[in-house]
């Protein structure tokens, strides 16, 4: 194998979130193929983008960013090793500007985003943001998102108050035409982190308007938790490494769950759980039917975008969207009752 430094790619891969998508899972997982290291060793390097309504980071200094893929680069051909360098970072993906960057950096970059189901993503990071009391937290420096003026601990009381300041906001970009409106709709969804980051069409499309379809993975938390063995061949055939043969125990554990958060956090095997697929309680929604109201408003507001990913599957251009998400956001279940209710019982 050729390591020398000319020969290789800047970066080869990257996991551009999204963040609560079982991105810490997937992480652990690829950590086994010892071919596949990841860029400063790290979950989440934040280079160009981070969370809470930031103003990407896109003109941070490249040659830093190379620099850091040159020591591990140099590290690991003083071992004589080719591997295959990624960088992991969950919030470069609601980042208008980070696709041209990474394009920059490697034009033949593989890319893989892993989406889940909308309303479960935002509930996820709503539960979490309202344990780590940081829900209504901005970067320093940084423009607020709408978050935070929600101060709520309420799920339903912040669907309300979200919903309406990013319909707002929509109304106002698609007054616009073309890329403009397109650029100022991604921004009305990077304000807010819990529910703006689980619109996904227009982050997808971003990427696949950078990078050849063929550069661009598309996978499921929902495929992950149920065949992990499939989604990690998928995930290495896409990157281009060598097959690690992953042990039943490597992919059995669920990282960073609700009750055990934390990147490194698995949840503990004594009490098997199936993590992001049960719905979490939240204390301060004690009103079962504020709570449904609620999530019939989040699924009829990312209906669209995500019947927008249903015709990218058909065209082949993303791969095949989960069948249970047809089942809550295609058009005929629009026409009936909420189909998540059912699954708002389970208690985290
Ligand atoms: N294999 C599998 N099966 C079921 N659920 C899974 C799996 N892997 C991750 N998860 C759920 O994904 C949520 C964590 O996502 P991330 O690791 O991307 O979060 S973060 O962005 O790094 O903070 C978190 O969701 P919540 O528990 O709803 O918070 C995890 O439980």
């Amino acid at each position: 194998v050729d390591v020398s430094a000319d020969s290789l790619p800047i970066i080869d891969f990257a996991l551009v979130g999204q963040q609560k998508c079982g991105t810490s899972s997937l992480w652990h997982y690829l950590r086994k193929n010892s071919d596949i290291y990841p860029l400063a060793g790290k979950k989440e390097t934040y280079a160009f983008c981070i969370d809470r309504a930031a103003v990407p980071r896109c003109d941070n200094l490249l040659q830093e960013y190379i620099d850091k893929t040159e020591r591990d680069r140099a590290s690991e051909r003083a071992q004589g090793r080719r591997v295959y360098l990624g960088d992991f970072t969950s919030t470069h993906f609601a980042c208008p500007c980070c696709p041209a960057t990474l394009k920059l950096l490697n034009p033949g970059l593989k890319v893989i985003i892993m989406l889940r189901d909308p309303v479960f993503r935002a509930h996820s990071r709503f539960v979490e943001q309202v344990q780590f009391r940081t829900l209504n937290h901005t970067q320093p420096g940084q423009p607020p998102g709408f978050n935070a003026r929600a101060n709520t601990t309420s799920f339903a009381a912040y669907v309300d108050w979200v919903v309406g300041q990013t319909e707002a906001c929509l109304q106002r970009a698609r007054a616009r035409e073309g890329a403009l409106a397109r650029r100022l709709t991604m921004e009305c969804y990077m304000r807010d982190h819990v529910i703006g980051f689980s619109v996904y069409d227009s982050f997808v499309l971003n990427y696949l308007e950078h990078f050849p379809d063929k550069q661009v993975l598309v996978v499921y938390m929902e495929d992950l938790a149920a065949e992990p063995l499939r989604v990690l061949a998928q995930v290495e055939a896409h990157i281009g490494v060598p097959h690690f043969p992953y042990s039943a125990d490597d992919v059995g554990t669920v990282f960073n769950a609700h009750g055990a958060y934390g990147w490194g956090h698995a949840l503990n095997s004594s009490h098997p759980r199936k993590g992001g697929l049960e719905w979490a309680s939240t204390p301060a929604d004690s009103n079962a039917t504020a709570v449904l109201a609620a999530v019939e408003r989040l699924r009829r507001f990312f209906a669209p975008s995500v019947q927008r990913l249903f015709a990218l599957a058909d065209e082949g251009r993303i791969t095949r969207v989960p069948q249970a998400w047809r089942a809550i956001y295609g058009k005929s279940a629009m026409l009936g009752g909420n189909p998540l209710a059912a699954l708002l019982s389970a208690k985290g």
